[in-house]
């Protein structure tokens, strides 16, 4: 809802001398200047003065002075201005601010024959202001009838006497009372109306109503202040928002002195009246106009009527009516002088709105949805009130020390963490460079006839490098010093930062500097680690060539082999088709089950060399030669600086998460023992002569195996069966330990598959495992245990996840 103050519209309206004053002469006393101003008793131009027949040069020294008053006015119109033109230039707007909800008057003073009627009302050639604003505004509701429902209802007053009554059915006197809605007329019933036509009858029958006499000035007097109300209703047919105004057409009496009318008896009585409540709206206007808070709008009938229009929420327009005949001097002057009294009145504005028809849950809602702006407003500007705080309480020098304080503090940080990897990142690079050639040299040893010269090599390549990784971790622990100060320096920084009264600002620029110090730790560190994978890639190739001349080899010279060797061949081959799958998921799960191929597997922390000594032969020839431990990128050459520095956001994200190894992880597979081999695993010299029988007496075990695995206790093989199946398992191209294993375990389960359908399916594995299980009593784990620790020979591995598998 919409307020503004404004000033009562005042406008003069001069009208044409009538026949009388043409008659008597009279002289001109309003001169229309321009369209604002007036000039009220001028000079007279050719009021020549003769004495004795002769004209004189200087005026006559009896003559009165004249007033030559200079007077502005918001529109001042000349005798020839016309009833439409008045009409477009002032109430023309008036009709379309009534359409917007503010309520307007207009009123016409003056006095008797001023021309007051004629402007308001007019004729039917020439009609008033009245007809011309309710025909615009018909044509304006026509218009918006479509987003608005109107209701219009009239009323016409009349205030004679101090009585009010009512013109359209003339009846009265009213009584006048007060609410909240301002001065209503108690029993005024409103007469709805469709037309401006409707409009134009209603007031001709209440013009003839009105009470009428003729006076000395005016033939046709109107002896009392009629009122014309036009009630509006709009009803937004959208919303249902409605709204009700009020334009009020207010045709005064004449406010001629009573004595100028000549009257007597009831006339006189009447002039009293007239100006009695003419002199009410008089102190009404001069109180409004000197801006006092007590306006006596009680004195009469008439300002109390007009409250509403002179000091309301009204837009008000005060048409003053002169002639400008010398004959009505003194009216004149006075209507001019309360015009201009009149146009100092400030009215304040309001649209009026009243209740709508919507549903209680749509202001619901609005109420809620307008709350939530609030609250969200009240909190963007409690923000901003903060932040302009800090913005008009901070000293720019202040901020730039902090900065580069900040920028010093940050790049000596970054400087000494760059100095520690990178130390770290040689050490790790230098490491793996001396296993890749004591690898190598190993290599050598194996094919090298002569071991002495192998170990000299050796000695020679770890001098090297060990003197070269010492130096480095001097170094390197240098600056670990170095970067605990830097650290320390840091934490430091963060709490002074913490306690600023930047706080806000620098905490952010704090946050850039920190993800400044994780961008030149990965940057280093991917560095780091494409380096070594290209080293590892590099030997890995190399080796990859040596071990296919390898196998070639040994291809060529299978036959010369001892019977040993040869089962070391096929060991061989068969790791190699297990291994072919190099990158699957069951890599892992094959890996190490199936054969005692030496795996070299560095522990973190410790160096290279140190895990290469700890191992022991594994081959029986004279010369001692090392175990080969194949090298594998680990861990270990990863960069891990920070995990022993003090604690830092910064830096524990720099952190690797470290592996857990499982249980499961550490799985060995069965070795392929026959029972007899277990039967005499808790005795260690018993186990000894095992080992020798195996070499001997290979084609017994596996024939001894073989029946084991059909007797009753795995395989439900009929009886008839079962040398029909040993036989083809003897035949079975995978006849060594592990292939016929696996085969054996495979054609049980066929069998079992085809004589017992109802059987629930065992993966082969399992079967397997259960068979050696059976056959070797291998319960007792922990003897063999006790077995591996006190004995040199080859470890006897237990695949403690198969059999957990099998106990599942
Ligand atoms: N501007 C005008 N042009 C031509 N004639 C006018 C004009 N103004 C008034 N008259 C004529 O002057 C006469 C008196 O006018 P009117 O009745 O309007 O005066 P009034 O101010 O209403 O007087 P009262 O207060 O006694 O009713 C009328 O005959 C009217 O036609």
């Amino acid at each position: 809802m919409s307020t503004e103050q404004t000033n009562i519209k005042v406008v003069v309206r001069v009208r044409p001398y009538n026949r009388r004053e043409l008659e008597q002469n009279q002289r001109q006393i309003v001169k229309v200047l321009d369209n604002n101003t007036l000039l009220f008793d001028p000079d007279e131009e050719d009021d020549e003065f003769f004495f004795q027949g002769t004209k004189q040069n200087y005026r006559d020294i009896t003559k009165r002075v004249n007033k030559k008053i200079s007077m502005d006015f918001d529109r001042v119109y000349d005798p020839e201005a016309t009833n439409q033109q008045i009409f477009e230039e002032c109430t023309s707007p008036l009709v379309a601010s009534v359409l917007n909800g503010y309520n307007c008057s207009v009123f016409v003073y003056g006095a008797t024959g001023a021309g007051k009627t004629f402007t308001m009302l007019g004729s039917e050639t020439c009609p008033g202001l009245t007809f011309l604003t309710m025909r615009e505004l018909f044509e304006k509701i026509q218009v918006q009838s479509t987003t608005h429902k109107f209701d219009v209802g009239v009323s016409y007053l009349e205030v004679y006497n101090e009585l009010v009554m009512n013109l359209l059915t003339k009846t009265g006197p009213l009584k006048l009372r007060e609410d909240s809605n301002g001065v209503v007329v108690s029993g005024l019933v409103l007469k709805p109306i469709y037309s401006a036509d409707e409009l134009l009858q209603l007031l001709a029958q209440g013009n003839s109503n009105r009470t009428q006499h003729p006076t000395d000035a005016n033939a046709e007097s109107s002896r009392s202040h009629a009122i014309f109300q036009v009630h509006i209703r709009m009803t937004d047919r959208k919303t249902g928002t409605k709204r009700t105004v009020k334009l009020s057409m207010i045709d005064l009496a004449g406010s001629e002195r009573a004595a100028s009318t000549k009257g007597i008896g009831v006339r006189f009585k009447e002039g009293a009246s007239i100006n009695k409540s003419l002199l009410a709206l008089g102190n009404c206007i001069n109180k409004l106009a000197d801006g006092m808070k007590h306006i006596p709008y009680r004195d009469s009938n008439l300002t109390r009527i007009l409250k509403d229009s002179l000091g309301g929420n009204c837009q008000t327009l005060m048409v003053a009516n002169v002639s400008m005949s010398s004959l009505t001097y003194e009216d004149t002057y006075n209507t001019l002088k309360y015009a201009s009294r009149a146009k100092k009145i400030r009215t304040t504005l309001k649209q009026n709105v009243l209740k709508s028809n919507m549903p209680k849950d749509f202001y619901i809602k609005k109420v809620t949805e307008l709350m939530a702006e609030n609250e969200r407003l009240k909190a963007k500007v409690t923000q901003l009130e903060k932040s302009s705080e800090v913005t008009r309480s901070y000293n720019e020098s202040e901020l730039k020390a902090w900065y580069s304080k900040i920028d010093e503090v940050y790049s000596n940080f970054i400087k000494t963490q760059e100095y520690v990897i990178v130390n770290q990142s040689k050490i790790k690079s230098m490491n793996f460079r001396e296993k890749l050639k004591k690898e190598n040299i190993a290599y050598n040893t194996l094919l090298e006839r002569n071991s002495i010269k192998s170990e000299e090599m050796l000695t020679a390549s770890t001098s090297g490098y060990n003197k070269e990784i010492a130096r480095l971790e001097e170094e390197y622990t240098r600056w670990r010093r170095k970067l605990h100060d830097a650290n320390k320096d840091l934490e430091k920084l963060k709490k002074e930062i913490q306690e600023s009264k930047y706080v806000e600002i620098l905490k952010k620029y704090e946050k850039g500097k920190d993800l400044e110090v994780r961008h030149s730790k990965q940057n280093i560190t991917i560095n780091h680690i494409s380096g070594i994978n290209a080293e590892f890639l590099r030997d890995s190739d190399k080796l990859r060539k040596a071990f296919g001349m390898a196998c070639e080899l040994l291809h060529k010279s299978y036959d010369d082999l001892s019977t040993n060797m040869q089962d070391k061949y096929e060991q061989l081959q068969h790791f190699i088709k297990t291994h072919a799958y190099f990158g699957q998921e069951d890599y892992k799960k094959d890996s190490d089950e199936d054969l005692e191929v030496p795996t070299l597997k560095i522990r973190k922390g410790k160096r290279l060399h140190k895990i290469a000594n700890a191992d022991e032969p594994t081959s029986t020839s004279t010369v001692k030669r090392p175990c080969l431990q194949r090298t594998e990128l680990t861990n270990d050459f990863d960069l891990d600086i920070m995990e022993d520095t003090d604690s830092d956001d910064c830096i524990s994200n720099f952190k690797k998460p470290t592996i857990k190894h499982t249980i499961m992880d550490e799985t060995h597979v069965l070795s392929c023992v026959t029972d007899d081999e277990y039967s005499t695993s808790t005795d260690v010299s018993a186990k000894k002569s095992v080992t020798e029988s195996k070499e001997t007496n290979s084609l017994m075990r596996k024939k001894n195996f073989v029946s084991n695995i059909l007797s009753e206790q795995i395989a439900k093989v009929p009886t008839n069966n079962k040398d029909r199946m040993k036989n083809v398992l003897l035949k079975s191209k995978a006849f060594n330990h592990h292939g016929l294993l696996k085969t054996v375990a495979a054609g049980v389960q066929k069998e079992n598959k085809k004589f017992s359908p109802g059987r629930v399916r065992k993966s082969p594995r399992s079967v397997m495992v259960k068979s050696l299980a059976t056959t070797a009593n291998i319960v007792k784990r922990q003897a063999v245990r006790t077995v591996n620790a006190n004995s040199n020979d080859p470890i006897v591995r237990i695949n403690r996840a198969a059999s957990f598998r099998v106990k599942k």
